[in-house]
């Protein structure tokens, strides 16, 4: 892509908003491209596995008996280990909630461009970053996405346009929150750890979450672009909503398949610091976003990470349980943090930089 393209990256929502557009732009074409093979829009989708896709009943594990509880914690280890994706109902944040977020989300895009500049940032690690694909400055081929990204925690950023977005989203992200750390006590319990066992190791009492809402409006030609190409996440759980279903695949089994959330929950993946910890027993999911011709898709995930300065490594107490050696280098978790954001994304590239051997 040349120099002036880069300078002057355009909103993908403003360029579907300015003309009738029949056909994409050739720095969308994905599928095309020589660097990126078939992958990232091959389009086999297995249908019958949707529902084999495994559903937490969050309330159990809260306040189900102690039977009940277990059992939950067991189908919660066997989510992360065979899945590294599941739903989450019953999780207790209203419904009302999660569509007011998701409005305010619509609202900030529908933005002016002038009004959403400030917001832009310069850097990949600002708090506060907005602007299209993943990272433009690096990437081949753009992705077919606008972003609105903040770091909510430890500190709380958030922009201050439009109206209330600030004081919705620091409620949301809380209630969010609860529920993640709720979910790694129980992970945690699942490697036979104790329950406060991953949030102590990773420092997770001001652990670093970000707030990532992706805009994807409609494409003419939604078998050309990406939404957002496969990879992992950074962090120890991601949990998602999103306005309408279709667009998020995982890979399973060498497959993509696409989710198809019961109502009312969240979606919920193990993200590279759960399979760092648990030394590659719960794996992080390869995950993408294709776009479709008709509707705009708002998705919104919250990633919940480690303290900027722990270093994560494998769970001495599972190595020596096990008899197995470190299948991991440890890395801080900024400098994880920044790799992944200054370059492009691609697949589990973060993660295999330091798998030994
Ligand atoms: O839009 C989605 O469904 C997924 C978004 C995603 O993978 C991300 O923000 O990391
Ligand atoms: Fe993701």
């Amino acid at each position: 892509m040349n120099v002036l393209m880069r300078n002057k990256m355009t909103w993908v929502k403003s360029l579907v908003e300015s003309t009738i557009l029949t056909s994409i732009p050739s720095c969308y074409a994905y599928s095309t491209h020589p660097s990126h093979g078939g992958d990232a829009t091959s389009t086999e989708v297995v249908d019958k596995d949707q529902r084999l896709i495994p559903t937490i009943d969050f309330s159990l594990l809260i306040s189900g008996s102690p039977q009940q509880r277990s059992l939950c914690v067991q189908q919660l280890g066997d989510a992360c280990r065979d899945w590294g994706f599941f739903y989450v109902t019953n999780h207790g944040v209203p419904q009302k909630v999660i569509q007011g977020i998701l409005q305010a989300c619509l609202s900030f895009f529908n933005m002016s461009e002038e009004d959403k500049k400030e917001f832009e940032g310069t850097h990949v690690m600002d708090p506060i970053r907005c602007g299209t694909s993943f990272n433009s400055s690096v990437e081949n081929v753009l992705c077919w996405r606008d972003f609105l990204k903040v770091s909510v925690h430890p500190e709380f950023h958030f922009p201050h346009k439009p109206a209330s977005f600030s004081d919705i989203s620091l409620d949301y992200c809380k209630r969010v929150r609860g529920v993640a750390l709720e979910l790694i006590g129980g992970i945690s319990e699942s490697l036979g750890l104790e329950k406060d066992y991953i949030k102590k190791a990773l420092e997770m009492e001001s652990g670093l979450n970000s707030f990532i809402a992706n805009f994807y409006p409609p494409c003419p030609q939604p078998k050309l672009a990406i939404g957002l190409p496969p990879h992992s996440d950074r962090g120890v759980l991601t949990l998602l909503v999103e306005n309408q279903g279709g667009g998020l695949e995982i890979k399973h089994n060498g497959r993509w398949i696409q989710p198809c959330a019961p109502p009312n929950s969240f979606l919920v993946n193990v993200a590279d610091h759960l399979e760092i910890l648990s030394n590659g027993k719960y794996k992080s999911v390869v995950h993408r976003v294709a776009v479709n011709n008709k509707t705009t898709r708002i998705s919104l995930a919250i990633s919940h990470g480690p303290s900027a300065k722990n270093v994560i490594v494998p769970a001495q107490e599972l190595l020596l349980k096990n008899n197995q050696l470190a299948a991991y280098w440890g890395m801080k978790y900024e400098e994880y943090f920044m790799l992944q954001q200054s370059n492009q994304l691609n697949g589990k590239s973060c993660l295999d930089r330091i798998r030994i051997g």
